[in-house]
């Protein structure tokens, strides 16, 4: 599987606000890159942080888009998947729509009647991990099931998740013109951090978008 990273950060690094609360960093023309490559993707993936602080829909906006991947065989828009080791999802959250289908992964640990309520509302749910989901084998999962490019649009917990893993293959940072600041507030990668064996990346491209930049990167 082709793993892809893309989100958008302060110039001083942060993903949100100390408050957590969805926050506008990329502008009208990064927004629309960002929609090309939700279309060039099968699935786009964020962890339940994400889901409970920003109520995202991931789905593709252009309709061109949508147009060119139903004449390629495909559905409109790519699945969605929710890490949510805990299924803490809410049952009228906006990924669970029948818009497209939703994966939703938990660990060993969900509550039954968590998992019941989430299958309910359509989500599919893929268990893998004990007390956390485990990555490597969720994503051997989904590439069973057709997933072989996705799309992951943070946040910072799952982002680390995936560097420690060694499952990234792309990174695409957005920064924008504007401090946050914030100890506590979130970063593009959070976890435990790393003290050694840092994820090398090798610069791959440079762009100036709306008043801002994006740098994408290969990992090594
Ligand atoms: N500017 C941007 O591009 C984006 C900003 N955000 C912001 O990021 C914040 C949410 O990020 P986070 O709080 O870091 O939450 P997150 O979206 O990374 O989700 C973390 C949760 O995922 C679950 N999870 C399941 N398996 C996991 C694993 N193996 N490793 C790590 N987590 C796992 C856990 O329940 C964990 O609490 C919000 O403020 C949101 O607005 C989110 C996405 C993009
Ligand atoms: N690329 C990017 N730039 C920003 O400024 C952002 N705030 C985000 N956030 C991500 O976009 C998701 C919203 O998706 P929908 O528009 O609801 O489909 C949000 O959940 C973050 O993952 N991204």
């Amino acid at each position: 599987m082709h793993v892809v990273v893309n989100a958008a950060t302060s110039a001083d690094g942060k993903l949100s606000t100390r408050r957590r609360e969805q926050i506008k960093i990329s502008g009208a023309d990064d927004f629309a890159r960002v929609d090309r490559v939700r279309a060039d993707s099968d699935a786009v993936l964020v962890g339940v942080g994400t889901v409970l602080a920003d109520d995202p829909h991931l789905t593709v906006d252009d309709a061109d888009y949508r147009d060119e991947r139903q004449s390629d065989g495909r559905e409109p828009h790519p699945a969605r998947v929710v890490a949510d080791s805990r299924a803490r999802t809410p049952t009228d959250a906006r990924i669970l729509d029948d818009a497209a289908t939703t994966y939703v992964l938990v660990s060993e640990s969900a509550p039954a009647d968590r998992v019941s309520a989430l299958e309910k509302t359509g989500g599919t749910v893929v268990t893998a991990g004990d007390t956390r989901v485990s990555f490597p084998e969720a994503f051997a999962e989904l590439e069973a099931r057709g997933i072989d490019r996705l799309m992951v649009e943070g946040g910072g917990e799952v982002i680390f998740s995936l560097f420690e893993d060694e499952l990234v293959d792309e990174l695409s940072v957005y920064v924008g013109s504007v401090v946050l600041g914030g100890r506590d507030a979130p970063t593009l990668a959070d976890g435990d951090g790393f003290v050694e064996s840092f994820p090398t990346l090798d610069l791959r491209d440079v762009e100036r978008i709306d008043d801002g930049v994006l740098l994408t990167y290969d990992v090594v």
